[in-house]
């Protein structure tokens, strides 16, 4: 399923960005941890952040759906658009686009709720349903489309921190499309998860690109080559080289991205 002629490439139209970052810049304090990060990203499509640990791909995607705003060092410059509006204008509502652009991170966290209620919170908040049949509805939607809804149809009154870690992660992934995201960000989505369940969220993530734009942090190289289509490799704050993650694996343009995918630094 993840043969090089499903993947996207070729020519970018502008219809196709969903994400465009220009001269973007992040401050923690005096630490200038993102640099002039200028990138489009691109619809229906799995982009991977790879690079060394702390060369700022976990802020640089926190960036995009305005996670950084929680936290108090944080400062941002530059201008990220999605789908041509500027998600840092004061008027956008920050709960509004993380409904728009959802997240999944590292550790699977479900609300201490059950199965359903930690579905159905989103879209209950957001007002996407009216009735209850609606929200079921909703519910068996969002778990069949992360593939857990045979699993847990005969129990969604149990809590959901009683799944096991693979099921739990899809089960927030389940949370995040509830909402009817346009993007859904993954910061490290497998780290926590055994290679029977890295495998089914990697399908589960081939599988979403269908309906969104999906960006993951990942720290495997090789779970980068097989789930995703485009590649940007940072270091040290920089975005130093973004193409098809087939020319970043096989044909790289930068010595720096060269030595890290041959384990030269990293
Ligand atoms: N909440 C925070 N407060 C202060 N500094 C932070 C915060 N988060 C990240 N940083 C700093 O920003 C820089 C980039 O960190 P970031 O976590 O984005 O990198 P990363 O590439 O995702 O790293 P890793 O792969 O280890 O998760 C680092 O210098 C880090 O110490």
């Amino acid at each position: 399923m993840y043969d090089t002629a499903s993947r996207l490439e070729g020519q970018v139209s502008a219809t196709d960005i969903k994400i465009a970052a220009r001269d973007v810049q992040v401050f923690y304090g005096d630490n200038h941890a993102i640099k002039d990060v200028s990138v489009d990203i691109q619809d229906k499509t799995v982009t991977a952040f790879i690079g060394p640990s702390g060369c700022g791909k976990s802020t640089f995607l926190r960036c995009l759906n305005r996670m950084n705003d929680t936290i108090d060092i944080a400062r941002i410059e530059g201008e990220i658009l999605i789908d041509g509006e500027d998600i840092y204008d004061k008027r956008v509502d920050p709960v509004q686009l993380r409904a728009k652009v959802g997240m999944v991170f590292q550790k699977p966290n479900p609300f201490p709720k059950s199965i359903f209620d930690n579905v159905a919170y989103g879209p209950k908040i957001h007002g996407l349903s009216k009735t209850r049949a609606d929200l079921d509805d909703i519910v068996e939607r969002a778990l069949r489309r992360a593939a857990l809804w045979d699993e847990v149809k005969d129990r969604l009154t149990a809590p959901g921190t009683g799944l096991s870690g693979g099921q739990q992660q899809r089960l927030c992934i389940a949370r995040a499309v509830a909402t009817e995201p346009e993007v859904l960000l993954m910061d490290e989505p497998c780290s926590a998860l055994d290679p029977i369940a890295t495998g089914q969220v990697e399908e589960l993530i081939d599988e979403l690109r269908q309906d969104y734009s999906v960006v993951i942090v990942t720290h495997s190289m090789q779970q980068a080559a097989r789930v995703s289509q485009k590649t940007a490799f940072f270091h040290l704050g920089s975005l130093v080289e973004y193409d098809t993650t087939d020319k970043i694996f096989t044909n790289p343009q930068d010595s720096r991205t060269e030595s890290y995918i041959t384990g030269r630094i990293g």
